[in-house]
């Protein structure tokens, strides 16, 4: 008889959803971590940026309040301050994927590094845990390029850029992804010269090309050099001997600073859970699952979060697609229903000011995925009463639209964008048409309403039509 009914490895946030549901259903289950419970989400992801962001944009804030007519002194940076509100962060959210609130929960957690010794046993810690199911949960780590010179500089990662000491005079970030501008915008705000080297024509390759002509300006206004298409040849120390790092780039040109940030995408972490070992098939991108999360080669195995690599659709690394998976995994492992992952109404945000949120398609993606008679509805802030009043008029909710009013993607550049993610994910996922958004009711000013409008434009010219005209024509002659 196996150990266990279900041995989970790693405890980030899908491990930790995978161990918690699993638990409360009565299964016996060990959960396994090598490193920090929480993993990245917590510890050095999305908890410590968006508490660094928090800090920034309240500089950025003070920084700016002239325009609304007051005089506040220019703000100044106590880094240790701003690090203890990081780490305050951390430490508050900490308990909730703590030891011992899940050895509370029954889950027998063990501190170790994990690894397969058989298709149906790991070995954890010095001890053997036959499963009679696992689920791996290991996560990705940042990718590091094979760039000449890298092994002779320092540099940091999302694991280490959060514990400086002090706070970097130039940050250099090669690349603009996601991770690349929250971290450009939040040391710009909080007074570091920070330049950003993108390898890519342009940086946030993924989001919508109009959205992101919107955000460069911002990213630029608080300071952000941003160097797009430009190819790193090699790093060096400085020719003068002393600290800091030298982009050198092809075609010649230098780019000095004192530190380096690598953010150039994710790889999933593989090494030493000896997969092979236990007949679980992956490639680079992840382990190879179906739909339903299950491993392609081994029926006694699931993947999940950043390493999962689900086939046709490839791994996405966010922390709510990490509870997703558990969703999908609770159902297919446990209830043996037929399931099947989909990212059809998947959110995700930038959380730079103003954020980016783009929910299922983006334009370019609904033309390129071939749907037919896509329509492009655009409400710029600048027509939105609360955008105006609050001094904000910049951004716009964009919505892309397929046949039959269906709702395919929402693109939103504003303030805080990714709240109003919600109500496009659900319209999408729940396939309904865009005339429940065109006619609902709203309060009053809210930048929710641009959304509304854009989904009111469609039907517009439906309504300003002569067959209407004709037909209120000859309503008003009846009694
Ligand atoms: C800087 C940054 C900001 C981010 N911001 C956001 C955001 O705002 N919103 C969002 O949705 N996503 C964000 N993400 C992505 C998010 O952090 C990840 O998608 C999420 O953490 C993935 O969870 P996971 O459980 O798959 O992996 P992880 O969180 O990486 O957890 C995996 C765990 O497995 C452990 N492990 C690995 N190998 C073994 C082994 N052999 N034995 C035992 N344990 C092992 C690791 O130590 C780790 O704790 C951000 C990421 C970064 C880097
Ligand atoms: N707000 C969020 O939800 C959030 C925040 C941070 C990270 N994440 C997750 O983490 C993932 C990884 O983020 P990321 O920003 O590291 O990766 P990414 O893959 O999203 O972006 C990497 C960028 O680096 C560029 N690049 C690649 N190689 C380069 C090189 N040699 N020189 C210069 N530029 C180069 C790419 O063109 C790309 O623009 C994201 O895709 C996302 O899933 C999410």
């Amino acid at each position: 008889m196996p150990d266990f009914d279900v041995v989970v490895i790693g405890a980030g946030a899908a491990g930790l959803s995978v161990a918690a549901i699993s638990a409360g259903l009565g299964l016996n289950v060990a959960l396994v971590e090598r490193h920090r419970m929480g993993g990245d989400c917590l510890n050095y992801g999305c908890v410590p940026s968006k508490a660094l962001l928090a800090a920034a944009h309240a500089a950025a804030e003070a920084r700016t309040a002239g325009r609304f007519g007051l005089r506040l002194p220019p703000p100044e940076v106590d880094w240790a301050g701003v690090r203890a509100h990081v780490r305050g962060a951390i430490d508050r959210i900490a308990p909730n994927d703590s030891v011992a609130r899940f050895r509370g929960m029954g889950v027998e957690v063990v501190e170790a590094p994990a690894h397969f010794l058989s298709p149906d046993a790991i070995e954890a810690g010095g001890r053997r845990f036959g499963f009679r199911r696992c689920v791996v949960a290991a996560g990705s780590a940042a990718v590091v390029p094979e760039l000449p010179g890298l092994d002779a500089v320092p540099w940091l990662t999302n694991e280490t850029i959060f514990d400086l000491d002090e706070p970097p005079a130039h940050l250099l970030i090669l690349g603009g992804g996601p991770i690349g501008l929250e971290m450009a915008q939040a040391h710009a705000r909080l007074g570091c010269a920070v330049t950003v080297l993108e390898g890519a024509g342009r940086i946030a390759g993924r989001e919508d090309a109009e959205l992101v002509e919107g955000l460069r300006p911002f990213l630029r206004a608080d300071g952000v050099a941003i160097r797009e298409g430009v190819r790193v040849a090699r790093v060096e120390a400085p020719e003068d001997g002393g600290p800091g790092v030298v982009a050198v780039l092809e075609g010649g040109g230098r780019v000095a600073g004192s530190h380096l940030l690598l953010a150039v995408g994710r790889a999933p972490r593989l090494s030493g859970l000896d997969l092979p070992t236990g007949n679980v098939a992956a490639g680079p991108k992840g382990i190879a699952t179906r739909r339903d999360l299950r491993s392609t080669s081994n029926r006694r195995v699931w993947a999940v979060g950043d390493i999962a690599d689900p086939e046709g659709l490839g791994p996405r690394a966010f922390t709510h697609v990490a509870s997703q998976h558990a969703g999908i995994v609770v159902r297919s492992m446990l209830f043996r229903l037929p399931v099947r992952l989909d990212y059809d109404a998947l959110p995700r945000v930038t959380y730079t000011d103003p954020e980016l949120a783009q929910i299922g398609l983006t334009e370019a993606e609904a033309r390129e995925a071939g749907h037919e008679g896509v329509t492009v509805l655009r409400w710029p802030l600048s027509e939105n009463d609360r955008a105006i009043a609050e001094g904000r008029p910049e951004g716009m909710v964009k919505l892309v639209v397929g046949k039959r009013g269906r709702l395919l993607g929402a693109g939103i550049l504003a303030p805080r964008a990714g709240e109003m993610a919600g109500l496009y994910g659900l319209m999408i996922g729940r396939k309904l048409p865009l005339s429940a958004l065109a006619g609902m009711v709203l309060p009053y000013p809210t930048l929710s309403e641009a959304g509304k409008r854009a989904a009111g434009d469609y039907y517009t010219p439906r309504l300003l039509s002569p067959t209407t005209k004709r037909l209120i024509g000859w309503l008003k002659r009846l009694p």
